[in-house]
């Protein structure tokens, strides 16, 4: 069984918070402590938000049920998820029957070196998109084994692609490779070892 490629961006509800969300971590990194913003009312007004949040939250397991109703694609994932603020997003194309690509533009939440990708952010970019990428092409795995090359930086500002492919599958070991590219030239290259199985889902 394949998965589709999009979990549908709604421009209302929770995920039209969670692009403001999205706002307001860049714009507070960007800011810093050398802002003319007054940050202590600032987080008086962000507390209230968390406040409010937390008072109408559903209880933690029907929230958990609520995330993995349904087969397919999830919305709150890191990756790609509508309904998480530290989701970049990604939104996967299909290349072929076995390949995936996005192309993203990422910003100061997510640097390591001066202007540049950190690397831990790029091993969770092509974890997911491995993974997407075995839904896809209709096997799914847990991730058993990651490899990354990084050679070279891979730039923040300006757009980079996350591509993946399943390789092949050999009884439950998954083989799936990606890359991280910009101006068409690679920046981390990942092999992954997936082994066919998934967690059950909470009911
Ligand atoms: C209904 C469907 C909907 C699907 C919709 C999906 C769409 C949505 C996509 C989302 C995409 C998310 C992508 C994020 C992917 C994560 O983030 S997954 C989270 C990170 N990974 C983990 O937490 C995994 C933790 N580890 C484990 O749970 C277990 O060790 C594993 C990996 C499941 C394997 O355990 P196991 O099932 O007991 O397997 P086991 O019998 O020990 O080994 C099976 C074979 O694999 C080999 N093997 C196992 N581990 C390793 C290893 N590390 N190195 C080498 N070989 C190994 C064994 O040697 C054995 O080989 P053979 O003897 O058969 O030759």
């Amino acid at each position: 069984m394949t998965i589709d490629l999009h979990a549908e961006t709604r421009p209302t509800g929770v995920d039209a918070a969670v692009a403001a969300a999205r706002r307001v971590i860049d714009a507070l990194v960007r800011a810093g402590d050398i802002s003319g913003a007054d940050m202590a009312d600032v987080a008086d007004r962000l507390n209230a938000v968390a406040d409010d949040l937390e008072d109408t939250a559903p209880p933690l397991d029907e929230r958990l049920v609520d995330m993995w109703r349904g087969d397919g694609n999830t919305r709150h994932d890191p990756v790609t998820g509508p309904e998480n603020p530290i989701a970049p997003p990604l939104r996967y194309e299909a290349v072929d029957t076995r390949t995936i690509e996005a192309t993203t533009t990422l910003g100061l939440p997510h640097q390591g070196p001066p202007s540049s990708v950190h690397g831990g952010v790029s091993a969770l970019l092509l974890d997911h998109t491995l993974g997407v990428a075995n839904g896809w092409a209709g096997t799914s795995g847990m991730t058993a084994e990651l490899t990354l090359r990084y050679h070279r930086l891979t730039p923040l500002f300006e757009p980079i692609t996350v591509a993946a492919r399943q390789v092949s599958v050999d009884g439950r070991k998954i083989r799936t490779t990606g890359e991280i590219t910009a101006n068409g030239e690679p920046c981390v290259t990942a092999e992954g070892l997936f082994i066919a199985t998934y967690p059950p889902r909470p009911r």
